[in-house]
């Protein structure tokens, strides 16, 4: 097989495992086929960057603690979409051919890249855009990205949940009292499900299912009367509706709309409810960070094989997934039209109201 030269970059939000996949993606390419290996830094913004941030990744750049550490070495970016750049005048600018340039610059044969649903569509359509023989790896700790059961980042992101839960309740039931815990997960509430229920919650709160705060309301009231437990654990994902039937959203500095702060009106609304003395956790970006977990990191690995081997065999335009147990590619073009959210008829659900777990409804 000739001698390839293939590129690597991570986009979209940050989660732990990334670093374990470019070490995977980059043994694979050099053990495994004698190819070179370039790190695209901070996304795609580093092939638009002048001069062009990217360096040659070797076996040396594994050598320390990468494997073990959270985030991401080479960088990564939310912001600064080619096809709708936001220039510094405040003017938008199609910036997607520089990016295509800048990969042609490189003298790359094939693209990989480490990205959630919205940089997959993004990557896409770049990658259409320049004939760039492509391969996708799902990340995120929302877990969103369609046809993968699992993405890098999810298991860190639900342990650090667990981990917080556990911490909330022995302070709960020192003070008699009822925790509202807010999780991430952008639309899809699969941190606050698995969560929930691995932390002992009473109430999860999900952006798949409407809740009734009179539902929730009546749960408190039979935890403290009839269970006489005084104390009550309440998960709720950032995207469900406040009671007005709007979410509580900010934009960040570029304009996108990031969630944020409904867990203070649940909270609210359990206190005025029911009585109960409530206290509101915001977890936040503490869920990307980390140590990554034993899954992260062998999911990674096996998606960074993988990747490599489908280039080698001439394989573009498509995604390394998580099925049953074992790593298969999906068409990139069907994970780009779906969103991945929790399936209101699935295990978890039936687990969660096996445990008699309110879910709202
Ligand atoms: N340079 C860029 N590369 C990729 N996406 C970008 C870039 N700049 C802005 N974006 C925007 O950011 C979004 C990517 O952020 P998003 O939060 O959806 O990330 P993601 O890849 O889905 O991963 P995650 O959800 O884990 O953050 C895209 O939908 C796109 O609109
Ligand atoms: O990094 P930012 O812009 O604060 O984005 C936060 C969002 O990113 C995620 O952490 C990952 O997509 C979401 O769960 C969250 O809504
Ligand atoms: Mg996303």
């Amino acid at each position: 097989m000739a001698k390839k030269r293939i590129g690597i970059l991570t986009s979209g939000g940050d989660c732990a495992g990334l670093n374990a996949a470019i070490r995977a993606v980059t043994r694979r390419a050099i053990d495994g086929f004698g190819w070179e290996v370039v790190g695209i830094r901070n996304g795609t913004l580093g092939l638009i960057s002048e001069p062009i941030e990217a360096e040659i990744l070797d076996k040396q750049t594994f050598s320390g603690v990468l494997l073990r550490q959270g985030g991401t070495f080479l960088g990564s970016s939310t912001k600064g979409d080619p096809f709708a750049f936001k220039m510094p005048d405040g003017s938008v600018k199609d910036r997607s051919m520089e990016f295509v340039e800048g990969f042609r610059s490189l003298n790359l044969d094939g693209l990989i890249g480490i990205g959630g649903d919205g940089s997959m569509k993004i990557l896409n359509r770049l990658c259409e855009l320049g004939d760039i023989p492509f391969i996708g790896i799902p990340k995120t700790i929302d877990n969103d990205v369609a046809l993968t059961e699992f993405t890098i980042g999810f298991t860190t992101a639900v342990n650090v949940a667990v981990d917080a839960l556990d911490r909330l309740l022995p302070t709960a039931a020192s003070h008699h009292r009822v925790m509202v815990l807010e999780v991430m997960g952008r639309d899809a509430g699969h941190i606050a499900l698995h969560a929930g229920i691995a932390g002992g919650a009473d109430v999860i709160l999900l952006p798949e299912i409407a809740y009734d705060m009179d539902k929730v309301a009546e749960k408190i009231r039979d935890v403290y009367e009839n269970e006489k437990r005084s104390h009550a654990l309440v998960v709720c994902s950032e995207a469900i509706k406040t009671s007005q039937g709007q979410t509580v959203m900010h934009a960040n500095e570029e304009g996108k709309m990031n969630y944020g702060g409904v867990g203070h009106e649940i909270g609210g609304q359990i206190a005025k409810m029911t009585g109960a003395d409530t206290r509101v956790t915001v977890l936040g970006h503490l869920q990307r960070g980390g140590t990554p977990a034993m899954r992260d990191r062998l999911i990674a690995s096996a998606f960074g094989v993988r990747a490599v081997d489908l280039m080698a065999q001439g394989k573009t335009n498509c995604m390394v997934a998580w099925q049953h147990r074992e790593v298969v590619d999906v068409p990139l073009d069907e994970v780009v039209k779906r969103y991945k959210k929790i399936d209101v008829t699935g295990t978890l659900v039936h687990t969660a109201r096996g445990l008699g777990i309110c879910l709202g409804d």
